[in-house]
């Protein structure tokens, strides 16, 4: 049995939001195979400037893996995550010819915008390491719960749409996103209360951009 930790509380007590970061209503109509191509097309452009936007982010949480962690392992995780966003983007763009978006013509909407902007809020030094790394567990997580449910039996996922659910679903991801986890909680268990306090709001506030994120699919392209 795994310990719990202060992740899984928030999670409980935060229950509502989490659900509707995980099950959003785009995530259910691709496992259901009800999904309008348009919204995919709307949610892969989208995603793909943001992930350029998560690179310096997560180069940053390395940074801070290195020198603010007393665990020499932190390190190697975090970078494991870097270097499958080298794969990541490269996928983008195999798909973005595939689905016909030109990316070079996608605008950040506004939830994107001010997703990338919180993130590079994240990025100040004053943040404390245990925060950046809840925050961090938070916008991984939320992409592999999501992507595995539209895996899980029962699925009528669309096969052309399977690529996408497999990138995050998959169970090499699900191990990477609970050894994060781990990080962030070895780290919050010697929080000082404001830390803990902090590291709470900031996992709230990810869930809330992860929904607004998914909302901009409805508006198709
Ligand atoms: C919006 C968003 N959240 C999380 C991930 C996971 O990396 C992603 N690709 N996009």
């Amino acid at each position: 049995m795994e310990k719990r930790g202060m992740i899984d509380t928030w999670i409980d007590k935060h229950r509502s939001i989490y659900t509707a970061a995980t099950r959003h209503a785009f995530v259910v109509s691709i496992r259901d195979g009800s999904v309008d191509i348009s919204s995919f097309r709307t949610w892969l452009g989208q995603d793909y400037l943001f992930v350029r936007g998560f690179v310096p982010f997560v180069a940053n949480v390395l940074i801070r893996a290195c020198k603010d962690s007393g665990e020499s392992s932190d390190m190697e995780v975090v970078l494991g995550g870097l270097a499958s966003l080298n794969d990541e983007i490269e996928w983008f763009k195999s798909e973005g010819s595939k689905w016909d978006v030109d990316f070079s013509t996608v605008v950040p909407q506004k939830a994107n915008q001010e997703y990338r902007r919180f993130l590079d809020a994240l990025m100040s030094s004053e943040v404390k390491y245990p925060v950046i790394m809840t925050a961090f567990w938070a916008i991984e997580a939320v992409y592999q719960e999501s992507f595995a449910h539209c895996l899980e039996d029962g699925n009528k996922t669309p096969v052309e749409l399977t690529g996408a659910c497999h990138r995050w679903g998959n169970d090499g991801f699900k191990q990477y996103c609970s050894a994060v986890k781990d990080i962030a909680e070895r780290c919050l268990e010697n929080s000082s209360g404001e830390v803990l306090a902090e590291a709470e709001d900031v996992l709230v506030r990810v869930l809330e951009h992860e929904v607004a994120f998914w909302e901009m699919s409805r508006g198709g392209q």
